[in-house]
Formats: structure tokens, C-alpha cells, sequence
């Protein structure tokens, strides 16, 4: 099946000359949840803003379900859902004609039933009369949801829908987010929070200053993670690693004075108590031993901090 979204090689320089998007690339499948993640300032909103023709791109191209954002902009539209990552909602309005409104800005009838169906899977539809300043901060995020769902998108982008938001709300927006996944929306969603991104996404792309450095199933992430290192530290520096030892899940420090073993937390045998046999067996002793395991945050600040370098 073609991806719902093509973006390829987008470019985005503000006026100034600011290289905000420095040619990114990316496929999304019908159905999957891709969460980008990035720093303050990494170019997340305007690859959504550019995506969904709030801004021009400066090269390169879109397209939805077929459809290039910029030749064939009205069928591109019709097909993108936007979550604004800020709350403007008319505050006297209420809930249903805000929502009626928006279905309307696209051509689409006025079907209730539609908007009922909206509404119910949002939880509002016991609000549809109340006025947007009758509801909670949690209400309104739900609005802007039901908003941007209104011309029945198959793609929704959702730009940061948890920022400053309670532990609690955000396991409701997570919840919600799943929901849409199953009635076949496509969802890309903006984040600074890993756990969110290990919560609900199908995969995970990471972006930093305007570059998408990569974009990776997030069970083939979580497997990298599963992977855990023992510092075995040794009391006297050692030349080489001995031949009983040598493995391709240990390797020497530069020092000679740590073994490094790596390993599947998820094993059934870790393969530590031979290790530390034979670690005896050699005659070395053991000034002290560590764990570490590498997460999805160590790759994420791993991957940011090489960008910062080679950028110097
Ligand atoms: N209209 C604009 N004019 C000039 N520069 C802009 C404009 N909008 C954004 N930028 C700059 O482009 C860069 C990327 O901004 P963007 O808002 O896309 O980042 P972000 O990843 O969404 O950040 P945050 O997580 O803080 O929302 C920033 O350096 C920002 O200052």
C-alpha cells in the first residue's frame, strides 16, 4: 500500500534566512502512530505547520493519500486533521456549533449524527450545549480534538497534546489517541516526553535542529534498550583480554581496567555467574561491579548531543 504520507526532502527557511527543516524525509502507513520527538526548537512545529499549508515549504514536497500539498491543496487539506498545540477556542461558543463550524470550513454537510459520533467517542457529547468557558483545561484539549476530527480526516496531527498537562489527563489523552488509532486514523503527534512516546507510538522519530535523525520501529528501540552492561572493574589494569574470556559481549576499556559486558535483560540466562567464573578462573580480582542500561532517553540525548558536535 503507498504511505498516506510522503514527506520528501522538506525544506523550510524562514525569512532571515533560518534554516528551520534542513531536508527531511519520511514515510507514514494508513493506521500507525509516529511520535516526533525533539528538543525546544527542533523544527517539530513547522514540519506540521508546513505539512499542513499554515507555511510554505521552502523545497521539496508532501503528499497526502496521494495528493501533493501544493498543486492539489484542497483534497491534501480535506485528508489532515490539526491539533493546534495552543487552546484558541471561541469562549462563548458552544461545544456542538464549534464543532459544527469546523466540519463546515471543509464543505461537509451538517450531519448530527456525525457530530454525535465526535462527540460520544470524545466524551463531550454530555457538554454539546455548555459554553467553552464552562469546561476544564482537560475539556478543551478534547474540543480542539473533536474540532480538528470534525471533516472526518484520515490523517491527524496532534502538536504537543500533552505539554503542562497532568499525569492523569495525559493517560486520557494517550487513551484517546489509541481509540483513534483503532477506528484507522493515522496519528503524527509532537512530544518532549519520552514515556510518551513509549506509550503510544508505533514508531518513533527524533528531530533536532531541522534534521530527522531517526526514525525506528519502537519495539526494535525498546530491544536496544533491553540491553544491559555490566562494568566488571578489575583491581589491576590488564594488557588484553584473556582468551577464556573473549567473546563478542565482552570487550576491554581502553584502560585495561573495566570489562564490559553486554547482555539481554530479557535472556533467560544472563551468562553472569560464568563470566564472573572465569573472571576468577583467570586469577583477576574485582574491585567493583555496575550495571547500566541504555534507554530510550540515553539514545535520544546520545543522538542530540552527537548532532550538537558535529554542527560546531
Ligand atoms: N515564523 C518564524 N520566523 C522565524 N523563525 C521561526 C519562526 N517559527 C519558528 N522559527 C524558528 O524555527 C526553529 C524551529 O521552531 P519550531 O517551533 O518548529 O520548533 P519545535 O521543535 O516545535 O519547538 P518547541 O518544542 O519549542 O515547540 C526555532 O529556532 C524557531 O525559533
Amino acid at each position: 500500500m503507498p504511505p498516506i504520507l510522503k514527506i520528501s526532502n522538506l525544506r523550510k527557511s524562514y525569512d532571515g534566512g533560518f534554516e528551520a527543516l534542513k531536508g527531511v524525509s519520511l514515510e507514514i502507513e494508513e493506521g500507525e502512530i509516529i511520535a516526533l520527538l525533539g528538543p525546544n526548537g527542533a523544527g517539530k512545529t513547522t514540519l506540521i505547520s508546513t505539512v499542513c499549508g499554515i507555511t510554505t515549504a521552502t523545497a521539496g514536497s508532501v503528499t497526502v493519500g496521494g495528493h501533493d500539498i501544493q498543486t492539489e491543496y484542497r483534497e491534501a487539506r480535506s485528508m489532515i486533521g490539526l491539533v493546534p498545540q495552543e487552546i484558541a477556542l471561541e469562549p462563548f461558543e458552544k461545544v456542538i456549533n464549534t464543532v459544527r463550524f469546523s466540519r463546515g470550513l471543509f464543505g461537509k454537510s451538517s450531519k448530527d449524527e456525525k457530530l454525535e459520533q465526535i462527540l460520544r467517542q470524545l466524551s463531550l457529547w454530555d457538554k454539546k450545549d455548555s459554553q467553552i468557558r464552562e469546561l476544564s483545561g482537560g475539556m478543551k484539549r478534547r474540543v480542539l480534538i473533536a474540532k480538528a476530527l470534525a471533516h472526518e480526516p484520515r490523517v491527524l496531527f496532534l502538536d504537543e497534546p500533552t505539554a503542562g498537562v497532568d499525569v492523569e489527563l495525559r493517560k486520557d489523552m494517550w487513551d484517546i489517541v489509541a481509540g483513534l488509532k483503532s477506528d484507522g486514523v493515522t496519528i503524527v503527534l509532537t512530544t518532549h516526553y519520552i514515556e510518551e512516546a513509549e506509550a503510544i507510538a508505533d514508531r518513533i522519530g527524533v528531530i533536532a535542529k531541522g534534521e530527522l535523525l531517526l526514525v525506528e520501529d519502537k519495539a526494535k528501540l525498546m530491544a536496544r534498550m533491553g540491553k544491559k552492561q555490566l562494568h566488571v572493574q578489575l583491581t589491576e589494569p590488564i594488557d588484553a583480554l584473556p582468551a577464556s574470556l573473549k567473546s563478542e559481549h565482552v570487550t576491554l576499556s581502553e584502560d585495561g581496567a573495566e570489562l564490559i559486558y553486554t547482555y539481554d535483560t530479557r535472556g533467560e540466562r544472563t551468562g553472569i555467574t560464568k563470566l564472573l567464573a572465569q573472571v576468577a578462573n583467570e586469577g583477576l580480582t574485582l574491585r567493583d561491579v555496575v550495571t547500566r542500561q541504555s534507554s530510550l532517553e540515553d539514545i535520544f540525548v546520545d543522538l542530540v548531543h552527537e548532532d550538537k558536535e558535529a554542527a560546531a
